[in-house]
Formats: structure tokens, C-alpha cells, sequence
């Protein structure tokens, strides 16, 4: 039996932004159905990587998507195949939050077409699964910045892709919707076989969710694993420089900051 092809593979990525490297040759790989977290400190390159495989930065390496090449992709073709939300994206002016999401089904509308009533109702599913129903007609300026953050992520999941890259897409989430948010992508994982690409400071939700953490300090990957091999005390105080307890919880590893005495 042949194994399946990843979904993503990246080979030797290099990146140089104003005069810099930022990306010293990363290797990755994302198998069909899995959900990676790269994890890292403060301008680690996180950020520069997901970048770097959706092919929105120049990079010299390599860069698959479900066996292609990143660079040969049209933009409509790569929009069908991969969504991302960046950390800070981009808002159109005056955008209503219906509208916003809506965006997400460019790449299946016809050249100079309307959306049609299918489209529609993929916007009103998500707006539905996102709590967001209420706001469909709201300014995106109107919101606070954890409802924006789940209307960048309707955008991304109006897409309807098998491949999603989300760059800390829980940040301005309190508890309780990081969980339903993270949960709907979870079960969107096992409905729809999609495959997860994040990046997450929150390091037991990250342990809580992803299936293998990869660990970037200075522009290379340091360490890679499944959360409990990559989130433990040693490696935390080593790149980090943080003072934690690790506990484990259903398996799972559970970051507790402790304060300096
Ligand atoms: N356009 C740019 N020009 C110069 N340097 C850049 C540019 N974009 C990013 N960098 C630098 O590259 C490094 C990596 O940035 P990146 O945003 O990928 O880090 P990150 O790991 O996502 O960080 P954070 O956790 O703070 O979000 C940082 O030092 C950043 O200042």
C-alpha cells in the first residue's frame, strides 16, 4: 500500500525580509487529516512560515500543496485548496460582516458573476456555526476584537478548503470560545478531512489540540514531536526562558506559569 501524499510538504525554506534571514532552511510536513502547531517565542518566524507555504513570501526551498507546487499555482486555484488567517488581516472599509465572510466564496464565483443562493447559504452556515448570526449586518469596526476574530475565521471557513492555516487564531478569544472555536475545527477535521496548520502561544491549548508541535526558535525548527515530546519543562526554560510546571492532563501536557520569588 503507497502512503498517502502530505498535504504539505516544505523542504529547506529559506526566507531573507529587509536584509534579514528569518527562515534558515525549515523542513515540514503535514499529513492528510493531522493538525500541526508550530510553537516558538516572539519573532521565532512563525508567522514568516505560514507565509512561506502559502506562498505569499518569497522563499527559496520548496513548497507543496496536495502534491503541488505552491509557485505554479494561480491565485483562484490556491484559494480553493488553502485558506488562511493571518494574525492582523487586512478589513475592507466599512465591510459588513455578512459581506466579509462572504469573500471567502470568491474563488468559486464566476469571473464578473454574483454569488448565488448556494453560496449564500454556505455564509449563513458558518455566520450560524460561529455564533455570528446576530452580527451579520454589523460594520466590522463595530466589533469587539474577539467577534472580529471569529469573523476572519468565517471568512477562512466560507472557503471550504481542505487545507487551513490559522496564525493565532484565538488570541482575543476568552475560555470559553477558544473552545468552541478550536473545537469546530477540530470536528471540521473529522467531517470534512481537513488538515490544520496553526501557530498558538497558548501552549496547553495547543497541547490540548494538535496532534504534533513543532518548536521554532531563531528561524529553525529546534524541536518536533507530539505535544507531551516538545512541550516539557526543559524545553520550555531553554527557548522560552519561561519558569513552568508541566503537568499532564488526560495525557495531554497542561503549562503552568510560576511566578518569580
Ligand atoms: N518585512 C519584514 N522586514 C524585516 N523583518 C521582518 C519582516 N517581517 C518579519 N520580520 C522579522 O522576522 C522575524 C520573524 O517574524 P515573524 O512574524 O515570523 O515571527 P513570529 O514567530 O510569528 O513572532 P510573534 O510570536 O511575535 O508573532 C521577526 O524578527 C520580525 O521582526
Amino acid at each position: 500500500m503507497t502512503t498517502p501524499e502530505p498535504v504539505v510538504t516544505a523542504r529547506d525554506l529559506r526566507v531573507e525580509l529587509g536584509g534579514n534571514r528569518i527562515l534558515h532552511g525549515v523542513d515540514l510536513t503535514v499529513a492528510a487529516g493531522e493538525w500541526v502547531a508550530v510553537i516558538g517565542p516572539n519573532g521565532a518566524g512563525k508567522s514568516t512560515l505560514l507565509n512561506a507555504v502559502s506562498g505569499l513570501v518569497p522563499a527559496t526551498g520548496a513548497v507543496r500543496l496536495f502534491g503541488r507546487d505552491v509557485r505554479r499555482m494561480r491565485h483562484r486555484e490556491r484559494a480553493r485548496v488553502l485558506a488562511s488567517v493571518a494574525q492582523s488581516p487586512v478589513v475592507p472599509a466599512g465591510i459588513t460582516v455578512s459581506d466579509y465572510v462572504l469573500l471567502g466564496r470568491t474563488p468559486y464565483l464566476p469571473r464578473l458573476g454574483r454569488e448565488s443562493a448556494a453560496d449564500l447559504d454556505v455564509v449563513r452556515e458558518v455566520l450560524v456555526r460561529l455564533e455570528l448570526l446576530d452580527f451579520a449586518d454589523r460594520t466590522l469596526r463595530t466589533l469587539s476584537g474577539g467577534e472580529l476574530q471569529r469573523v476572519f475565521l468565517g471568512r477562512a471557513l466560507a472557503q471550504e478548503t481542505r487545507l487551513l492555516l490559522l496564525d493565532e487564531p484565538t488570541s482575543a478569544l476568552d475560555i470559553g470560545h477558544q473552545q468552541d472555536v478550536l473545537d469546530l475545527v477540530d470536528a471540521l477535521r473529522r467531517d470534512r478531512a481537513l488538515t490544520v496548520l496553526t501557530t498558538m502561544h497558548d501552549l496547553s491549548i495547543t497541547g490540548a489540540y494538535a496532534d504534533r508541535v513543532v518548536l521554532l526558535a531563531g528561524g529553525r525548527v529546534v524541536a518536533s514531536g507530539t505535544p507531551r515530546e516538545v512541550i516539557t519543562e526543559d524545553v520550555l526554560a531553554t527557548h522560552y526562558e519561561a519558569r513552568v510546571r508541566v503537568v499532564d492532563v488526560d495525557d495531554r501536557p497542561v503549562v503552568v506559569p510560576i511566578r518569580k520569588r
